[in-house]
Formats: C-alpha cells, sequence, structure tokens
C-alpha cells in the first residue's frame, strides 16, 4: 500500500510499516486494535501537513522492500517513522539501512511490546532511531510526528 500527500514546507516523512500491519483492523484486535491501515495512513498524513511535513506511507510483508523503501528515503525524505513489526526483533539488514541513509529516523509499536513475549522486547533497530514509541496504540504515529514536529527546522 502507498498513499501521499503534497507540497511539504519542511519537506516529507517516510512512514514505513512492515509484515502483517496490512491486516490492522482484523488481526487480532485485542491486541491491535480496530484500526486500518488505511486510518493509520490518513491520522499520520494529517498530523504531517498540520506540521508543514508530507507523508508517504509504504506497507510491505518483505525485508527487502523496506530496505529498498529505506534507501529510496535518502535525498528524498527529512525523517523516518518506521513500524517494522515483528523484522524489529529480527532484521539486521534493516538496522542497517536505517543507519545509512542517516535521517532522524523513530520507532513505533502500536502494542507494548514489553508487556508480551520475550523475543518482542529486543529490537535491532531501536539503537539506530532517535526515538521509540510503544503502547500507544495508533496514536503512536501522531506522537511520533509530535516528535518530529518538535525536533527538525
Ligand atoms: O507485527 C507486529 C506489530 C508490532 O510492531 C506493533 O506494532 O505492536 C509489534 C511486533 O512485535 C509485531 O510483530
Amino acid at each position: 500500500m502507498t498513499s501521499s500527500t503534497q507540497a511539504p514546507r519542511r519537506g516529507s516523512i517516510l512512514v514505513l510499516n512492515g509484515p502483517n500491519l496490512n491486516l490492522l483492523g482484523t488481526r487480532e484486535p485485542a491486541i491491535y486494535g480496530s484500526a486500518t491501515l488505511d486510518d493509520v495512513a490518513t491520522l499520520t498524513a494529517a498530523a504531517a501537513n498540520a506540521a508543514g511535513f508530507g507523508a508517504e506511507c509504504i506497507q510491505s510483508n518483505h525485508e527487502g522492500d523496506l530496505v529498498d523503501a529505506l534507501h529510496g528515503a535518502r535525498g528524498t525524505a527529512v525523517a523516518i517513522i518506521i513500524n517494522a513489526g515483528a523484522y524489529t526483533h529480527t532484521s539486521v539488514a534493516i538496522r542497517d539501512a536505517i543507519a545509512a541513509v542517516e535521517l532522524p529516523a523513530v520507532e513505533v509499536h502500536i502494542s507494548n511490546v514489553h508487556q508480551r513475549e520475550e523475543f518482542r522486547r529486543h529490537s535491532y533497530l531501536s539503537a539506530v532511531c532517535q526515538a521509540v514509541i510503544v503502547g500507544a496504540g495508533i496514536h503512536g504515529y501522531e506522537l511520533a510526528v509530535s516528535y518530529l514536529d518538535k525536533t527538525l527546522p
């Protein structure tokens, strides 16, 4: 899924969602809620636009696609918001791509991963992200935009 908004005064934020997040709304609603990925894209783009940013929202179930999207952000985006889903806990490649593009990145998780299985408590991405937001539901994406609004020119 891809969506975008235009004319960003402060540049565009790449909003990247990883595997299974396309199923938001029907996937384990007791954990992830009833909002869909389209709802996430809409609220994130609205928050970004209100702060003078554009938002390009991309979702993929494939690790290499996420790496490619991160590479594409170099020179086209001013920041990254990433929920890498399960790849958070496994992917050195996504970690390295975030580090390589040298853009401010915010890691978001809808659920509170620290209240869940042990394997979800470690993130390969947190060390290369400026901020980590977990357990705020889909409002975590808005909080990520708010952080970027406060910290970027
Ligand atoms: O797919 C996901 C979603 C998630 O990133 C979250 O947003 O809470 C948490 C991950 O552990 C899980 O694999």
